[in-house]
């Protein structure tokens, strides 16, 4: 994999206008975008280039269209002005799109011509653009209205920083290929940290090591393109199911949960899938390789306000009918701990419970977290775009693990062995210097 780093045009930055990708996405807590370990880690990567004399414009988005999460980045740039101080000028127009959502507004070309070395202008959330998400080809996201501007406004240089968004072929991530184009510090980091994974996986397919995937979390969707390639391959020994993939992999079992249970199991996504849709596909591996598939043997239902914990087989009717699955009980939780013991590898993603709808739904990741910080000789791995929220809420720092990675979809991609766009299109672009 060869491609240029920033360190690489150190000496070419000074008075260049950058334009830097970065992904700070996040869900909001009650309705505020909070200050995540993505935001602290884009803000080095746009340091680095201010610190080597470019202007830098900054692009990033936040959630889905018709998402709750869908939202103007305006508080973010009020965290990356706060963060940075130091900063001369940090420019947020406002919306610096045009009325079409096509390209930049008058106002945001004008301020990026006049940018000067040091400044900053971030422009607003990149999925309000038209065809940020459209299905193009490379080189008709080059020939975009918005990519257009941008370099007819000085841009010459182009830093993909958001490792975590580069398995999505969107313009803003691949549409750069007029401009050199260099990896941010984030996508060199994610990088290093998803090369070691492999290796480990890599251990497991020759017997030399013992891989466990714990796949917890609302997005069971995600898993799928790792878990078959995984299983496929032999690079993962066990898998431990949390979150809505342990309700379905119980269900595929023949456990009647009750409909309560069910109901977050039949909520749609974007792509109007449930996490029962899945029910066949997951059947059919875990007949294929059921020693990989650990299940739970009791889990925790919420029932008047209280955690309440059944054997799966002794799930009284009226816990079906009046409470919800929400974490896996006692027993799962120690069983789940013997094979991480056993493990050299544990990579980890998407919360075991439902620890933020209730704190009693904490016990699983709780432990599973702590046996991980205290055993040493598990390479412990947790991504998820959340997952930093999630470890400071249990006052854990990321330096207590072995590599927390910022990344959700895109490393699971690329530890399927898929390529991703993002980093495809940064590999042209030096072939092509
Ligand atoms: N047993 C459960 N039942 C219902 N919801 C659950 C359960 N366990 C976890 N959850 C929910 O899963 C959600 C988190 O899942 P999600 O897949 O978004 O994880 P993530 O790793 O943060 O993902 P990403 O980083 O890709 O956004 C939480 O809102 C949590 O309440
Ligand atoms: O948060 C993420 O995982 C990335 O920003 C990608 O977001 P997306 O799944 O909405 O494309």
């Amino acid at each position: 994999m060869q491609f240029h780093t920033i360190e690489d045009f150190k000496d070419k930055l000074q008075n260049q206008k950058v334009f830097v990708r970065v992904d700070t996405n996040t869900t909001l807590e009650n309705g505020e975008m909070p200050l995540t370990s993505r935001i602290e880690q884009a803000l080095q990567t746009i340091n680095k280039l201010t610190g080597y004399g470019a202007a830098v414009v900054v692009g990033a988005h936040n959630g889905r269209s018709g998402e709750t999460s869908f939202v103007s980045l305006g508080p973010l740039f009020s965290m990356l002005q706060k963060q940075n101080p130091s900063v001369p000028k940090m420019i947020c127009p406002g919306n610096t799109y045009d009325s079409e959502y096509e390209g930049l507004n008058n106002a945001a070309r004008d301020t990026i011509k006049n940018l000067q070395s040091g400044e900053i202008l971030v422009l607003e959330n990149l999925r309000f653009l038209k065809n940020e998400t459209a299905k193009m080809s490379i080189d008709d996201f080059a020939q975009q209205k918005f990519v257009l501007d941008l370099l007819d406004s000085g841009v010459s240089h182009y830093v993909l920083d958001g490792f975590s968004v580069a398995h999505r072929a969107h313009m803003s991530i691949v549409g750069f290929s007029k401009v050199p184009n260099m990896a941010g510090l984030a996508v060199e980091k994610e990088l290093k940290g998803a090369a070691k994974i492999k290796e480990l996986l890599a251990q497991n397919q020759t017997g030399d090591g013992r891989v466990t995937f714990i796949f917890g979390g609302a997005k069971i969707q995600d898993y799928f393109q790792l878990m078959e390639s995984a299983l496929e391959n032999k690079s993962v020994s066990k898998i431990l199911p949390g979150g809505l993939f342990s309700s379905i992999c119980l269900i595929i079992n023949g456990y009647d949960l009750g409909q309560p249970s069910r109901v977050p199991l039949e909520k749609k996504d974007s792509k109007g899938k449930s996490t029962l849709d899945y029910q066949e596909t997951l059947q059919k591996l875990m007949e294929k390789h059921p020693d990989v598939f650990v299940m739970p043997e009791d889990v925790a239902y919420l029932i008047d306000g209280k955690r309440v914990e059944y054997a799966i087989d002794e799930i009284p009717q009226e816990a079906r009918e009046k409470g919800a699955v929400l974490d896996i009980g006692e027993k799962t939780i120690l069983k789940y701990k013997q094979v991480l013991q056993e493990s050299n590898m544990a990579y980890w993603k998407g919360p075991i419970g439902a620890f933020d709808i209730n704190p009693l739904f904490a016990k699983g990741s709780q432990e599973v977290l702590q046996l991980l910080k205290e055993n040493k000789q598990i390479f412990s791995v947790m991504g998820g775009g959340d997952t930093g929220q999630m470890l400071s809420k249990f006052d854990t720092l990321p330096s207590e693990l072995s590599y927390v990675s910022l990344s959700g979809g895109a490393l699971i991609q690329i530890l399927a062995g898929n390529d991703l766009p993002g980093i495809a299109a940064l590999e042209k672009s030096y072939k092509a210097s």
